[in-house]
């Protein structure tokens, strides 16, 4: 009893230390939030203005805030605030104009909606001036890719062996690991992608990446909040991970041909490296990831265009391997051994269908809003002035659903995207699909996500029949809603969805 009573009298001065730390960060929380906003000298329609945090809805859903947003100006641009902050979402071609101009910051951009970014990257600039983008490139240019196509190719084989002849999988986590694998070469060790065990790791350490960052943590990023824990926690581990990797080759005195011995060459410590790492596999998989599990649901709902790929595939698979279709089944070592022999720039050449297919269904799924900040002078846009300072967002919608654009822009049709079909929008609309992203900040790994994501499909449908149910494995009969919870990602299906595979028998 005195025990207890001991403790909580000695508690008590705590409990007041804690409540004036906690009374001082909030007062001065409030003060810096509170402070003239960056400039506001615009005139665009502003959504209400809530105390303190701007658009407390934003904090709420922020997918569902911006498509709100979208809908409420009607196609106009109007601005609203996060915190103290200008956003200005810019629309339709005047706002493609001026969002894609020079003057406006891409990192600053992203980094008002994920402060916590900084954990993973906090320069712009590897060592001089290179961008990270533009070190990124070296990693994955085509000569790497083809040096690296065996191996990817064997990777992948391993995993779909160990699938079996018959089931179930769901895309989002199935399909996912093996973009995630071929991306792993891409981005770290030999250590690390020669063990299937160590990709899953690798997994779950990328989605308590991912989970950690949400809107509700830009309020307060610098607090020790529980998801900002986990997230330092995984950060913790992928540098234990790699550091060990690193402490055994100097032990041993071994190199290896990877990206991680690039980054020790370049004389990166491990806290830049393990950084370089997380940046690059998550610019790798964030997208190619979610986007090719859609292809495979669009193509099991659009035939016509899937027994046009099929075409290509087999004639592919029989060119560059021993075996004909007509004598057997394609078996995942034959289908790899034409992926090998091949090599990247033979299966681009052999597959536009695929090619068109994959552009348009990145069209339809990545529906979601870019981000910039002007940095340089104000703008003008319509007779209105963005000033320095304020963020611009810009809904991919506009463009991919804009009919002029793309007739009849919600449905599917892949033929929206042949070379000719291509130039011709192009040379009459100036950009139009944003899928790469445009101007000065197009994707660097396009051409790295193509062929790894044309190699898996040639893998599974050379290898397997396939189809997609629900939950209740009911086959569907039109595409799922998408989740639509997740800022600058295509999200998964919002309700369960599955794809069924087994062996072809129709040699
Ligand atoms: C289907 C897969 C992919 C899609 C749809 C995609 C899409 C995009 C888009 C739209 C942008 C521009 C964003 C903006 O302007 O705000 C971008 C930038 C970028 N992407 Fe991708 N991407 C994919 C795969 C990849 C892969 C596999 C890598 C790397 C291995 C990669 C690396 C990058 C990098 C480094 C940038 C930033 C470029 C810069 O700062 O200038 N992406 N991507």
């Amino acid at each position: 009893m005195m025990d207890t009573l001991k403790n909580a009298y000695s508690s008590i001065p705590f409990a007041w230390l804690c409540l004036a730390v906690s009374s001082v960060t909030l007062v001065y929380y409030l003060v810096s939030e509170l402070r003239p906003p960056c400039p506001v000298e615009d005139d665009f329609p502003t959504k209400r203005r809530d105390l303190f945090l701007g658009s407390f809805d934003f904090f709420r859903d922020s997918f569902k805030f911006l498509l709100s947003c979208r809908e409420w100006a009607q196609g106009a641009h109007m601005g609203f605030y996060i915190l103290s902050h200008r956003v200005v979402m810019v629309r339709g071609l005047p706002g493609r104009d001026v969002f894609f101009s020079k003057g406006l910051d891409f990192m600053a951009g992203y980094r008002l909606l994920n402060p916590q970014l900084v954990d993973v990257m906090p320069v712009t600039e590897i060592k001089g001036d290179e961008s990270w983008a533009s070190f990124m490139a070296t990693f994955i240019r085509s000569e790497v890719l083809d040096k690296l196509t065996p191996t990817m190719v064997q990777d992948m084989a391993n995993i779909v062996d160990a699938w079996g002849d018959k089931g179930t999988v769901d895309p989002f986590d199935g399909v996912y690991e093996i973009i995630f694998a071929l991306s792993m070469r891409l981005a770290t060790c030999n250590e690390f992608c020669s063990d299937r065990e160590k990709v899953r790791t690798m997994m779950r350490i990328f989605q308590r990446l991912e989970d950690g960052s949400t809107p509700a943590s830009i309020i307060l990023s610098w607090v020790p909040t529980p998801s900002r824990m986990r997230r330092l926690w995984a950060g913790g581990e992928l540098y234990k991970m790699i550091s060990d990797v690193v402490s055994a080759r100097k032990r041993e005195n071994r190199r290896e041909d990877d990206p991680l011995q690039a980054l020790i060459d370049k004389g990166f410590n491990l806290v830049e490296i393990t950084r370089f790492i997380a940046m690059t596999l998550f610019a790798a998989v964030t997208n190619t990831g979610n986007v090719f599990c859609w292809f495979l649901i669009y193509l099991e709902l659009h035939k016509k265009w899937k027994s046009s790929i099929l075409s290509e595939i087999d004639a592919f698979v029989e060119t560059h391997s021993s075996v004909s279709r007509s004598t057997s089944p394609f078996s995942t070592s034959t289908i790899a051994e034409a992926l090998s022999r091949a090599g990247p720039d033979a299966l681009e050449a052999a597959t536009p269908t695929l090619d068109a297919t994959l552009h348009e269904t990145i069209r339809i799924v990545f529906n979601g809003f870019f981000m910039r900040r002007n940095i340089g002078s104000a703008l003008s846009l319509d007779g209105r002035r963005i000033p320095h300072g304020a963020f611009l967002m810009f809904p991919t919608a506009d463009l991919h659903f804009d009919p002029a654009l793309f007739p009849d822009p919600h449905a599917f049709e892949p033929a929206r995207f042949t070379p000719a079909a291509m130039e011709a929008r192009r040379a009459e609309h100036g950009i139009a699909f944003l899928g790469w992203g445009a101007a000065r900040h197009q994707c660097v790994g396009k051409r790295a996500a193509l062929v790894m994501m044309k190699m898996i499909t040639v893998m599974l449908l050379a290898r397997f029949d396939m189809g997609v149910v629900d939950g209740r494995g009911r086959t569907l009969v039109e595409v799922p809603k998408p989740r639509q919870d997740t800022l600058f990602k295509v999200s998964p299906t919002l309700t369960r969805t599955l794809l069924t595979y087994e062996v072809r028998r129709d040699a």
